[in-house]
């Protein structure tokens, strides 16, 4: 393993930040790319009637925002937008967003996928590190500017007539690898082509392409940016991180908190190699927070069938606050916590959620207490006990919650598995109830 080969993501000197005095008051504008950026890592891209169906949901949801497609990439995203437009399926107070790349005729193609579009995001996207410029472009840094710039221009010109609300946005791709004043550079020549107001804000998109830095780098460079950009009061910034060093999540939560407005991420992290942000986990820590969330979280667990069934990927029973298991705790001591706080839960009438291990109320998202714990040989007392209590109404004595931990405890090793619900019950209703 040779770790030589690489290298220390550079730092930004003697920057004074300010994000880290600061917290999360609101939710930010959310962007769900599912449809563009988690479509191009699935096996089998969605189909017309797939991406409409998971439109759908993201709009339950509450998503006033979807990247809804990449129409210069093939039939099925060109004819989807033209579907969502002409069969007049968004509602007026969502916009779609669409990923246009810096070639005439690519964008020429994309603008006539959004045709009548009544509020329309287009974002125009060109990669900016140093590699890509030199090896995969083989252009100056001028002629990078100079793509982007001209790509702008041609945007706008041919978007001048549309009728309804446009909003633009440019991408500096692979931000996360790009020299940051020359990250500046090219978003002020194109944000002077826009010429953004505060009425008429464009948007600044700076992805974290490939994660390669701490969530505090990230954000250093999200403050930076916003401080050195021209015309701040009329710019979205807009954040889309990528997972790859499995701190999405973190590196978005600081970004806003360096300033971002808007953040781009997917439904349980589906996207490229580790995916982009999860933005349902980003928006449980808001909720989990008491702040409103913005999103219909209620209605998560039918929305993950429908991410299953479209994608053909699972979610992963440990998934934050979404997994089956959850909610589901099998340790002795974890369950007689949970146990004794749902009950002073429950008496005190408390507003205030705070049950020990259970970070939010199962009942927020629809699921019972029944399958908050669960019995093995990991499992004592309380577990039993909290099993018979929500099933059979039944509060054990001290005395008999020992005997029963103990028999289920020795059941459970014995077979060396989990015991099921009825199983528990029989072995009650045998050394307990009928006190043999
Ligand atoms: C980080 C991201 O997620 S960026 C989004 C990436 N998403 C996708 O690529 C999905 C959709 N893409 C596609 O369908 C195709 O790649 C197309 C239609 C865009 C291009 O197809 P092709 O012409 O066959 O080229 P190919 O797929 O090999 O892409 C590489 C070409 O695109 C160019 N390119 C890459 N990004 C951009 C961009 N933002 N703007 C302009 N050109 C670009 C490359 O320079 C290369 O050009 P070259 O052929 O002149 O060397
Ligand atoms: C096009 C941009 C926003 C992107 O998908 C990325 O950089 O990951």
């Amino acid at each position: 393993m040779n770790f030589k080969k690489y290298q220390q993501y550079p730092t930004i000197q003697n920057f004074k930040r300010e994000w880290a005095d600061k917290t999360i008051t609101k939710a930010p504008i959310y962007c769900s790319v599912d449809l563009r950026d988690g479509n191009q890592a699935l096996e089998n891209p969605l189909t017309i009637e797939q991406k409409l169906e998971y439109f759908k949901s993201l709009v339950r949801l509450g998503f006033k925002q979807i990247e809804v497609s990449y129409p210069s990439a093939s039939d099925t995203d060109f004819n989807f937008t033209r579907k969502l437009i002409e069969e007049d399926l968004i509602p007026d107070d969502v916009a779609i967003q669409i990923l246009i790349p810096a070639k005439k005729e690519w964008i020429k193609k994309s603008v006539e996928a959004m045709k009548d579009v009544k509020n329309g995001i287009f974002h125009l996207y060109n990669p900016t590190n140093e590699f890509q410029r030199r090896v995969v472009f083989q252009k100056s840094d001028d002629e990078i500017v100079q793509m982007a710039v001209e790509s702008m221009q041609y945007l706008v010109e041919l978007t001048k007539d549309f009728k309804g609300n446009v909003i633009y946005q440019y991408s500096p791709e692979s931000f996360s690898q790009t020299n940051l004043d020359f990250a500046i550079k090219i978003c002020n020549e194109v944000i002077n082509i826009v010429k953004p107001t505060v009425e008429n804000k464009m948007i600044i998109n700076l992805p974290n392409t490939l994660e390669s830095c701490t969530p505090n780098i990230y954000a250093d460079r999200i403050e930076y940016m916003c401080k050195n950009l021209h015309h701040r009061e009329a710019l979205i910034i807009s954040v889309h991180p990528h997972n790859d060093r499995g701190t999405s999540v973190a590196s978005s939560e600081l970004a806003v908190l360096a300033g971002a407005d808007k953040v781009e991420g997917t439904l349980f992290g589906n996207g490229e190699r580790a995916g982009n942000l999860d933005i349902i986990n980003f928006a449980f820590n808001i909720y989990s927070s008491g702040i409103d969330p913005k999103l219909d979280l209620s209605i998560i667990d039918e929305v993950k069938n429908m991410y299953e069934e479209k994608t053909q990927l699972f979610v992963h029973p440990r998934h934050p606050f979404v997994g089956n298991m959850i909610f589901t705790a099998f340790s002795g001591g974890h369950q007689d916590a949970i146990k004794k706080g749902i009950d002073f839960y429950r008496q005190s009438e408390s507003k205030i959620w705070n049950v020990p291990y259970l970070p939010i109320d199962p009942k927020d998202i629809n699921r019972g207490y029944e399958n908050v714990i669960r019995v093995n040989s990991q499992s004592g007392k309380g577990g039993a006990s909290f099993i018979i209590s929500e099933f059979f109404g039944v509060n054990l004595s001290k005395d008999e919650a020992i005997k029963f931990g103990d028999i289920i405890k020795k059941e459970s090793d014995k077979l060396q598995r989990e015991l099921k619900k009825e199983e528990i019950i029989n072995l009650y209703e045998k050394y307990i109830k009928k006190g043999i």
